[in-house]
Parts: C-alpha cells; structure tokens; sequence
C-alpha cells in the first residue's frame, strides 16, 4: 500500500490529491460548483452536488493514478467549516446547506447571547456567536422553516455529510465540531447546557471523533464508482482550516498560516486552549490530537478578487486576468479597496458591512482596481495579524497556502504588507495535504502528525520584506483601518435597498 487520496470539499470546488509515501502529488482533479445566492448575504450549495462532483472526481483522480486502486490505502477529508447539513430520519437532506458566509442569522445569535449570555458562552465554547457559525443556522431553520426542522433527525457539516454518503457512517471530528458553537471546548463534549438553553435537542448533535480516527471504508456503491476497492479505510479529517494547518507544517508553537481561499485566515497554533483571546479571534480544537489553533477570518477573501474577475472578465483565466498586476506600484495610485462584499468577521463582527472602492479617478485602469483589490484582502488579513501581534506573539515567519498563492507577485505584497518573511510550499493545496497526512497518520505510515510534515512537506520559495515597501504598506494600511468606521453608518443606511 503506497498511497493515500485527501479531499479539500472548498467552497468553490472539490480538490483530491493522491500522495505517495513521500508526500509527492501522484495525481490532482478539481471538480467546480456553484454557490446559490438568491438574496444578499444568502449564501447555500446543494450537499448532493458536493457528492456527485467528489464521485467523478474520485474516478478521474483512480483513473491518472500511477498505482492500481489496491494501492490506494486510505482516504481523509478537508472541509468549508461551520455549513449547516439538516438530515432527516433517513439521512437525506431536507434543504440546502447554509454556508459559512451566509449572514442571515444576526438576530439568532443576539438570541443566543441573550439566552446563554455572552460571558457563559465564551467561557464554553471559548467563541462568541457569530452569523457564520452552526448553531445560529440551525435557530434560524427551527424559527422560518418549522416544518422543516419538524423532521430534522441530525445535522452534520460538510465533509460529514460527504464522508457519510461514501461509507455510511455519520460523524463529525472535534475540529469541524468546534466551529458548531454547540461543543464545549473544555470537556470535548457537545454542550447540553447550550443545547436546553437555545431549545436545540441534543441528540441532533451527532457523534464526535478524533481527525485521524477511522470512520469505516469505503461502501459498494462508491467503490463501484470510483473504482477504488472497499478496502479502502476512511479517516474522519477536519475542518479546511485544520488541516490547512496541518499541510502547512502548523504543528507547534509560534506557527503561523495564512490562506487565500474564497475566505483567508491568519491562523495561529495553540498547544493549549488557555489563552484568552476575549473572543476577538476564533479559537477552535486542531486536527492534531490535543491541540489548538486561533485564527481570524475575513470572509471574502480569493472571493473578491473572483467577485472583480466575473463581473469584468468571466471568460478570461484566472493567470491572465492578474497579469499586469506587478507594474502597479504601492497603493494602486490613490485607490484603496476593502473587502466587505459578504460582510465581515474580524476584527469587525458585521453582516451590513460591504466593500467600497475609495479614491477612483479617470487614470486609473483594470490593473489599477485588481492590485487595490489584492492589497485591500491582504490589509483585511493584516488586521487579525495584527491582534495575535498586540497579544504579545511574535510573527516573522508565515506559511502561505490556498489559491491566492498562484500569484508569485501576490505572496511578494503579504511579506511586504505583514511585514513577515512569507513561505511558500511546494504545495498551495494545506488542506488537502492535511487531509492526505491525516489518512497516512492514520494509516500509521508514521508516529506523529510532525513525523508526517517532515517528510511530506518541502519550501518551494520565501518572499523577504522589502524596507522601502513595508513603510508605505503601514502608513496606507492606517488610511485602510480608518474606512470601516467610515463607511459602517453609509452601509447600515444602504441595507434598505439591497
Ligand atoms: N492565478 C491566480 N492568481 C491569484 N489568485 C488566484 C489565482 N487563481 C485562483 N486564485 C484565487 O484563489 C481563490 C480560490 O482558492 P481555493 O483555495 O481554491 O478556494 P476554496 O478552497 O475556498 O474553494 C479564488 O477565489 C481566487 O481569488
Ligand atoms: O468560515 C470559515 C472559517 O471559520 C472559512 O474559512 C470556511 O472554512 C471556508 O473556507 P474556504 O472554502 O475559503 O477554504
């Protein structure tokens, strides 16, 4: 047995990876689908789209494989944290799953803060209640779709929903459970006391296990349709973000990640879950076995610039919408963008927020808008930097991961806007190496997670701060921190028309 499959269920696609004993990529399929936007700040996929994309991705990816299917010794997960998955006594879905950025939910979590209290739930869950989260969507199913939630037997996220049509076995690993707002992050429980309070019945919650515990194999069904054997041992794996952790090497202290996907986040590892963040960062269980991480999200992150490209040039790749990109200097001459398009969570916790372009000018051409955009995602992220920097952590070093990492030019301005060395490794894909070191881990090709890293995860290059650059990113990122307080009120006065 000589290799391992990882599935990255992301927003925008599905991406398998099969990894030999080395860590080397044998073979990578990505397999697109939409997201369902019917009103602003809605945001839902179809969890059988998710199976159906993974399935022929599965059977292309067995398909270039170097091996034969016997060869293929296990199988784990990565998935879009924090989606609500309602299932009904025979585990079918009774709608469309509510995603991480969808933020119809602010009045389910004033309710939850009112009936938990915000200190209680902080103290539990060691997370206030944000739109994103889990337990905010299944409220607002139980309050506008009763007849629905009637016949709700279960919820799972994601990739449990995934992983549960592939096996047929439904369970939720505590990295994914944390993001819920319903696991009580210091007895790895569900919380029965945040359950009765919110009116949630707990046996809902499904059953938790470890990121590298197995889940069972593969069933005939999915065998026969991928062409993979039922040999094949399934892990549980995590939420993106973990594993996105654990395929960039964040595995001790003072690692820290930073990823551009439809979201971006600045993660940081924790080997404990002590530290008192005040709720300003999330602060979730890692895939790692008794670790942690805290981590700070910006909600459309690659999704801005993916917004930008489709309204100006949906027909044109994404490597030759960027190029042109790198003759535009510091600041996009006067134009300052910020990336609220789907709200925001840190450092500002708002659903009515949205983006604004600041400075427009006649001279000012395509290249223009699209730097101003790269620059406005990567203050937004220089933002929860800055928090884990204010609590006293020290950050030189990040790793950089996920699909803003395709732009050389890109990984240049975070060095010079986080004013960190930024590293790039031989991989984009952190969370579906993670998901593929999850399944090796598993597998026991090695003793630890880290035994793992060191041999799975090579540097492709870093990107070292230019002085001169890193002086004008601070005084303009001043001018970005300013245009949110700006433009809260304008926002709040625009919702009317959305
Ligand atoms: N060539 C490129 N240059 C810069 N950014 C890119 C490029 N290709 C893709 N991206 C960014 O990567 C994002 C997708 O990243 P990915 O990690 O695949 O997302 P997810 O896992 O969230 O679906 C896109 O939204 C886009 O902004
Ligand atoms: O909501 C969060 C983390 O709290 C997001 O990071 C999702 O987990 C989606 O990730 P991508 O699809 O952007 O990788």
């Amino acid at each position: 047995m000589n290799h391992v499959i990882g599935v990255d269920l992301g927003t925008s696609a599905v991406k398998l990876l099969l990894v030999d004993r080395t860590g080397g990529i044998a073979a990578e399929v990505s397999k697109p689908y939409p997201l369902i936007q019917e009103k602003s700040g809605y945001s839902e996929q179809d969890p059988d789209v998710w199976v159906e994309q993974t399935l022929a991705g599965l059977e292309e990816l067995v398909q270039q494989a170097p091996c034969p299917p016997e060869e293929i010794e296990g199988i784990s997960f990565s998935g879009q944290m924090h989606g609500l998955v309602l299932l009904d006594d025979e585990r079918n879905p009774l709608r469309n799953a509510i995603l991480w950025n969808d933020t119809r939910t602010t009045k389910q979590c004033h309710d939850i803060n009112r009936l938990v209290g915000e200190e209680q739930l902080l103290a539990i869950t060691k997370n206030p209640a944000l739109e994103g989260f889990t337990l905010p969507k299944i409220l607002w199913v139980k309050e506008n779709e009763p007849e629905l939630y009637e016949k709700a037997a279960t919820f799972v996220l994601p990739k449990d929903y995934l992983r549960y049509r592939l096996t047929g076995e439904l369970a939720m690993d505590y990295s994914d459970a944390a993001g819920t707002l319903l696991l009580d992050l210091v007895s790895n429980q569900w919380s029965e006391e945040i359950c009765e309070t919110v009116g949630v019945d707990p046996a809902l919650c499904p059953p938790l296990v470890g990121s590298h515990e197995q889940t069972g194999h593969l069933d005939s069904v999915s065998a026969g349709r991928t062409g993979l054997t039922m040999n094949t041992k399934v892990f549980a794996g995590g939420a993106d973000n973990a594993c996105g952790a654990i395929g960039s090497g964040i595995l001790t202290d003072g690692k820290t990640l930073c990823s551009i996907g439809t979201s971006g986040v600045i993660l940081s590892y924790e080997s404990s879950r002590d530290k008192d963040f005040a709720g300003k960062v999330h602060y979730f269980n890692h895939g790692a076995p008794g670790a942690y991480y805290t981590m700070g999200v910006t909600l459309a992150a690659g999704d801005s610039l993916s917004w930008y490209k489709n309204v100006h040039a949906p027909e044109v790749p994404f490597e030759q919408f960027v190029q042109g990109v790198e003759e535009i200097p510091v600041g996009s001459n006067g134009l300052l963008f910020t990336p609220y398009i789907s709200g925001e969570r840190t450092p500002h916790a708002d659903a009515n927020i949205r983006g604004s372009f600041i400075g427009m000018n006649h001279s000012h051409t395509r290249n223009d808008f699209t730097h101003a955009v790269m620059e406005g995602i990567t203050f937004s992220l220089k933002e929860s930097l800055e928090i884990f920097r204010a609590h006293g952590k020290k950050i030189d070093t990040i790793v950089s991961t996920g699909g803003g990492t395709k732009n050389d030019y890109w990984l240049q301005m975070q060095a010079d806007i986080f004013n960190a060395e930024v590293v790039k490794l031989s991989s984009e894909q952190g969370p579906g190496m993670g998901a593929a070191m999850l399944a090796a881990y598993g597998c026991g090709w090695f003793q630890s997670l880290e035994s793992c890293a060191d041999e799975f995860l090579t540097v492709d290059k870093t990107y070292v701060p230019g002085q001169e650059r890193v002086e004008k990113y601070e005084v303009l990122f001043g001018i970005y921190q300013d245009v949110y307080e700006q433009t809260k009120d304008l926002n709040e006065r625009l919702v009317a028309y959305r």
